[in-house]
């Protein structure tokens, strides 16, 4: 697979507090990548490395294949656009005048880019409207055109959704996978709101007090918190056997545990268990959503 961004080893200390301890993360082209971990957890010390605003103590991470000892990371940095704590832009500008200083500050030949980037955010009906006077969610998507006024193939946001109402969270989502499915760009998004990242990554790192505890692609989530009926028989041959002639879709797990994932009617398995002489010991279903699969992650991680 390629990887636009891989850290191996990732450290950083203050003094003796290890902010990130050993850190491995690959983030996959063309993904979107929901970094999860509650609060001092070292998600935006990972960015503010990445971005090169501090240096590790140990370790090292790679941009494109770049090593960050490289003088080449300078160059690699350039594809990154970040949005990093609160977005980069001077409330008293409007989101134009904000825009025209960003491409300055990049040494930009021309501002002909500006009209499409604000439509691109929805910002184009913003007039002489000052930062100041924006929205949360609007100041949220001229930090993002900010961050992509260099043309970058890699968008990092540090914890989008904080503070939205529910409309901002919905404007950055529909922005974000625009980004992603249109532009192809790669978007590494920190989250601990497990609900929302679930509508949009199709990559997770699960992160805990400076270390990788998980590294997982949605599809495979999904299939480890599929929803099933977990069923206990005194008789796994006659329920293989029921399960079959119903249509159900199943797994055995032992000589006395299934897994059924069609939706099933009871009163109906039941009755044609019966008839098998097959006794049902237990029945209940098993439903792991994003939020308790990571719940489950750190409570293993927490007894390592
Ligand atoms: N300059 C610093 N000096 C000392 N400790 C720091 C410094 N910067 C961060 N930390 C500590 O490192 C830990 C990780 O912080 P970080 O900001 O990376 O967490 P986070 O996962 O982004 O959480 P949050 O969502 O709260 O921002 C925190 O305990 C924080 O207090």
């Amino acid at each position: 697979m390629d990887y636009i961004l891989t850290t191996r080893a990732l450290s950083k200390h203050y003094s003796h507090f290890k902010a990130l301890n050993g850190l491995s993360m690959h983030v996959p082209k063309g993904s979107i990548y929901g970094f999860v971990g509650k609060n001092g957890a070292g998600k935006t010390t990972l960015i503010r490395l990445i971005c090169g605003l501090q240096n590790p103590t140990s370790g090292d991470y790679s941009l494109y294949n770049i090593s960050n000892g490289s003088s080449a990371i300078l160059n690699a940095r350039r594809r990154i656009g970040a949005v990093v704590e609160t977005p980069s832009i001077y409330l008293n500008m409007t989101a134009e005048e904000n825009l025209k200083q960003q491409y300055q500050i990049l040494g930009l030949p021309s501002f002909d880019g500006i009209p499409d980037l604000l439509k691109l955010v929805g910002l184009e009906n913003t007039g002489k409207k000052k930062a100041k006077n924006f929205s949360l969610g609007m100041r949220q998507r001229l930090g993002i055109a900010v961050a992509l006024a260099g043309d970058p193939d890699f968008l990092v946001l540090d914890e989008p959704a904080n503070g939205l109402d529910p409309q901002g969270i919905i404007e950055i989502r529909e922005l974000i996978l625009k980004l992603n499915h249109e532009r192809q760009i790669t978007v590494l998004i920190s989250s601990h709101i497990l609900d929302e990242l679930s509508r949009l990554a199709t990559h997770y790192g699960f992160i805990d007090r400076g270390h990788m505890v998980k590294e997982i692609s949605a599809r495979d989530l999904e299939a480890a918190c599929r929803k099933c009926v977990q069923i206990k028989v005194s008789d796994i041959q006659a329920l293989s056997r029921v399960l079959d002639n119903m249509g159900l879709e199943y797994r055995i797990l032992s000589e006395s545990q299934a897994d059924i994932y069609s939706e099933i009617n009871v009163t109906r398995l039941s009755l044609a268990l019966v008839q098998e002489n097959c006794e049902i010991l237990s029945l209940h279903e098993h439903d792991e959503s994003l939020e308790s699969y990571y719940m489950n992650l750190l409570g293993g991680a927490s007894h390592e």
